[in-house]
Parts: structure tokens; sequence; C-alpha cells
């Protein structure tokens, strides 16, 4: 049995849904079909899931909402229309949105998490209503009745142990189950959506929970590139990588996967194949456990921007014992997690998203590593990249790390940190936000250019 998910550009328009049937169709061991809230249609398009979160935030923001709402069933009308859909399942999609908007908005969070899951939701409702009328068996799962169980709130939303139980007899279904991706239930039956890009974990706690050969992600590309294509022209494709691997790279910037989705597939020993809509016949790029040994050392080169750096230091930190559990717990009270520690004698630097900052947070910690550490120097300053090359190879491989150095300085950007060690497959730089992409260029120019053998 295979579990496919197919993203926002795989069914973005009815064009595109017409494709995803005819790839269950043509295999019937695809057995479990996961999908996004439409898409994408074409560059400069709104998602979906970007036309709820203004509704949602009109909604509570006391706003009217008849326009933005508008947007939305728009978008499955025409799908619905063109796919020659009883007009009944667009009038079920509005009441829907309408029962969305006017439930409970004393806990803002949840009330979003509603009106975002409903993207998914009616899209699944939508496919598996046009897989019927094709002559497919197929039906709708609701991922609560399916028992996706999630843990609550404050911590980020996890599909809980006994979801993989549950979740385990959609094994028995004769029909291809068509489940809506980016939601779970708590216990208690609250609604609570996964990180954005959250369908590609819900494709992988189901290939686990039904110990599938297979997991196919459907996206828009071939495979996965060695870099990203919007930023290299014609990069090198992966054939095969690591779980490892591929969770480094989308930890920094490989959009293509989440990095959550990994782990699930992972404890189960399922192959993920990331593969394309619009080109089904391409083998794509197959993520396993272990792969022959490969004359590239460095399987791919990632970056992302969106990160701050606390500098700390403090004359004889490193003999001050307890100094960096009381400057985590100044970042705990604030509620922010940290990404790399990289330390020197007498100064460590925090590496943190900038998104979980605020003015008011950084002032506070400022003040508090101040006046309660008694450091001689704080500050924190933001728009830093992460430069990532991962490789299974990298680490036996003498002078990489070298040659990584002598072509960042090529581009003449200066190297903020570097992190390697702790991670077997990864080497981190920290650079400054606008010599992102030279240096990306630079180092794919580096490793892959010109291109070895595969
Ligand atoms: N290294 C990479 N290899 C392939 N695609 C990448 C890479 N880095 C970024 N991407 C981008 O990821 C996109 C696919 O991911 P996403 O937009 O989430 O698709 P979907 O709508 O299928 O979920 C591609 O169109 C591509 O632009
Ligand atoms: N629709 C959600 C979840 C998702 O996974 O979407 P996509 O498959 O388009 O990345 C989002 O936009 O975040």
């Amino acid at each position: 049995m295979k579990v496919c998910k197919f993203g926002g550009t795989s069914v973005a328009s009815a064009e595109q849904i017409k494709k995803v049937a005819a790839i269950v169709q043509s295999d019937p061991s695809r057995k479990i079909v996961v999908v996004s809230a439409p898409g994408k249609r074409f560059s400069g398009d709104t998602k979906v899931t970007d036309l709820l979160i203004e509704l949602g935030r009109a909604s509570l923001a006391g706003e009217r909402v008849e326009a933005p709402l508008e947007k939305v069933v728009q978008r499955y009308a025409q799908i619905a229309e063109e796919l020659n859909l009883d007009p009944a399942v667009i009038r079920a999609i509005q009441t829907d949105l309408w029962n969305r908007l006017s439930a409970d908005k004393s806990n803002q969070e949840l009330y979003m998490d509603r009106i975002k899951a409903s993207g998914e939701d009616n899209s699944a409702k939508l496919i598996a209503a046009y897989f019927a009328a094709s002559g497919l068996q197929a039906k709708y799962v609701n991922p609560g009745d399916a028992g996706l169980i999630v843990n609550d709130l404050p911590k980020r939303a996890q599909a809980l142990p006994e979801a993989y139980e549950r979740l385990a007899t959609l094994r028995n279904s004769e029909a291809v189950s068509v489940f809506p991706g980016f939601f779970g239930f708590t216990k208690n039956g609250t609604l609570r959506t996964f990180e954005r890009g959250g369908s590609d974990i819900t494709g992988s706690i189901l290939a686990a929970a039904v110990k599938a050969e297979l997991y196919e992600n459907f996206t828009d590309v071939d495979c996965v590139f060695a870099a990203n294509p919007h930023t290299v022209a014609n990069p090198v494709e992966i054939e095969k990588m690591t779980y490892r691997e591929m969770r480094e790279l989308s930890y920094a910037g490989f959009a293509v996967f989440h990095d959550e989705a990994l782990m699930p597939a992972f404890k189960e020993s399922v192959p993920v194949c990331i593969k394309n809509t619009n080109h089904p016949a391409a083998p794509g790029t197959m993520i396993v456990k272990e792969r022959d040994y490969s004359k590239r050392p460095v399987t791919g080169i990632s970056a992302d921007s969106g990160f701050s750096t606390l500098y700390v230091s403090k004359y004889l930190m490193n003999r001050e014992i307890g100094f960096g559990r009381n400057l985590l717990q100044i970042l705990e009270d604030e509620g922010i997690s940290y990404e790399h520690i990289p330390s020197g004698i007498d100064n460590l630097s925090v590496i943190i998203r900038s998104h979980q900052l605020t003015p008011e947070k950084e002032a506070r910690i400022v003040q508090r590593i101040q006046t309660e550490m008694h450091a001689d120097d704080v500050h924190i300053r933001s728009d830093f990249s992460m430069v990532v090359l991962v490789g299974e190879g990298m680490n036996h491989t003498i002078g990489l790390a070298a040659r990584a150095a002598s072509a960042i300085a090529r581009t003449g950007a200066n190297i903020e940190m570097i992190n390697q060690g702790s991670s077997e497959v990864s080497l981190v730089f920290g650079v400054l936000k606008h010599d992102e992409t030279k240096i990306l260029k630079e180092l794919y120019q580096e490793f892959f250019e010109p291109a070895l053998v595969k």
C-alpha cells in the first residue's frame, strides 16, 4: 500500500485535480491520498490558506467578512464547475465556512486553526466527490473520526503515539481514503493545525501508521535538486538521499518537503519519494535510510534567512557554573527556542529564529542578561541567514570546510558563525542576509560544477 500526498500546486485547479485522479487510478496500491488546500496556479497567485488567514484576521478584527469569504468560495466554485461537480458541493463549503466563522473566538489561535484547516478539509471533500464521479471507489476521511490525535496547547501540534494505532485501521479500507492534510484533533476534540506546509507531516504520519511500502509526495518539480532552483539555474538532480540529509536540507530552505515530515516515515523505515504531478513518469527523488557511497561528499546546499543572534560576553564565562543554563532560562521564560550556540571562552552567541522576537522581548532579554548575569556585553542583531552544506560523506572528506570557506571568501562576504561537529552530516555558516544568494551560488559552483558523476 502506498500513501500519496498531493501539495497545493497539485490541487490548485480542475486541470491539476484531473492529473491527480489519473495518477491515483494508474496504480491500485495508491490507497491513501492526502491533499492540501488549493495552492498557487501561477506565480503571483495566492494560496487558499493565505486567503483563509486573511478571512480569519478580518473576522477577529470585527471587520466585514463577505469579500474575503467570497475569494475563498470562488476558488472552490471555479474548480467544482470545471470538474462538473454538483453545485451542492459548493453550497456545503459555504455553509462550512460560515459555521467556522461563527465559532467561539475566545482563543484566537484555535479560532484561526479552524479557519485555516477548512482549506484542506474542503479540498478533500471536493476531491473525494470528483474521484467518485470519475468511477474511482473513494471516500473522504475526517481526521477526527480516523484518530489523528494531537497534543494540547501550548506545545506545537504533534501526533500522539495512540494516533498511529488508530490510523492503522485505514489499511482495511477497500475504497481509496481521501484525507485532508495539515490538521488533527486533541483528545477533547479541539482542532489544531500543524505548521505551514504541514500536509507533508500528515502524509508521513499516515504512511507510518499503515506501514506503507512507500510515501509518495507529489509536488510541482521532478525531484529534489541540489540547490533551490529559484536561486541556481538547472541544479543537479538528487536521485537518492538519506532521511538525515533531507531533514538538514529542509530545515534551512528546501521548501519542497517539511522537515517535521521525516521522522514518522523514518521510524517505520517507510521510503519517501518526491515526485511531480505534472510529470509522474519521472523517477523523482528517493529518501531512504542508507544510500550507496557517493563520489560527491556534498548532497545539497540550502539557505534560509530570518535568523537573529544574541551575543553575550563575560570575562571567565567558561568557569562560571550554570552560565549557559541561566541564559537559556531567560530565553525559555520568553517562550523562545534556539537553533545553534557557537561559543568561545568568554563569549557565546545564541542563534534564534527572528519571528520569535519582538522589540519588547529583546529589551527584556538584554536587560535581564545585564542585570542578573552581569555580562560585559550583550546585544541582539537581526538579518542573518544560515547557509547549510549537507552530505553523508562530508565528515570524512579532508579539506571540505576549507574549500567552503575559500568559496565564501571569493564572494567578499564575511562568515559570522560556523557550526560543525554536532551533526555528522552538515556544516552551517551564519552570514549576513544580503550575502546569502551570492554565497549559495558560489558554493554550488565549488561543489557541483562541473557536474560530477551523480
Ligand atoms: N532544492 C529544491 N529542490 C526542489 N524544489 C525546491 C528546492 N528548494 C525549494 N524548492 C521549491 O519547492 C517547491 C515545492 O514545494 P511546495 O511549494 O511546498 O509545493 P506543494 O505545493 O507541492 O506543497 C518547488 O516548486 C520549488 O520551487
Ligand atoms: N495549505 C497549508 C498546508 C500545506 O502543506 O500546504 P502545501 O502542500 O501547499 O505546502 C499551507 O499552505 O501551509
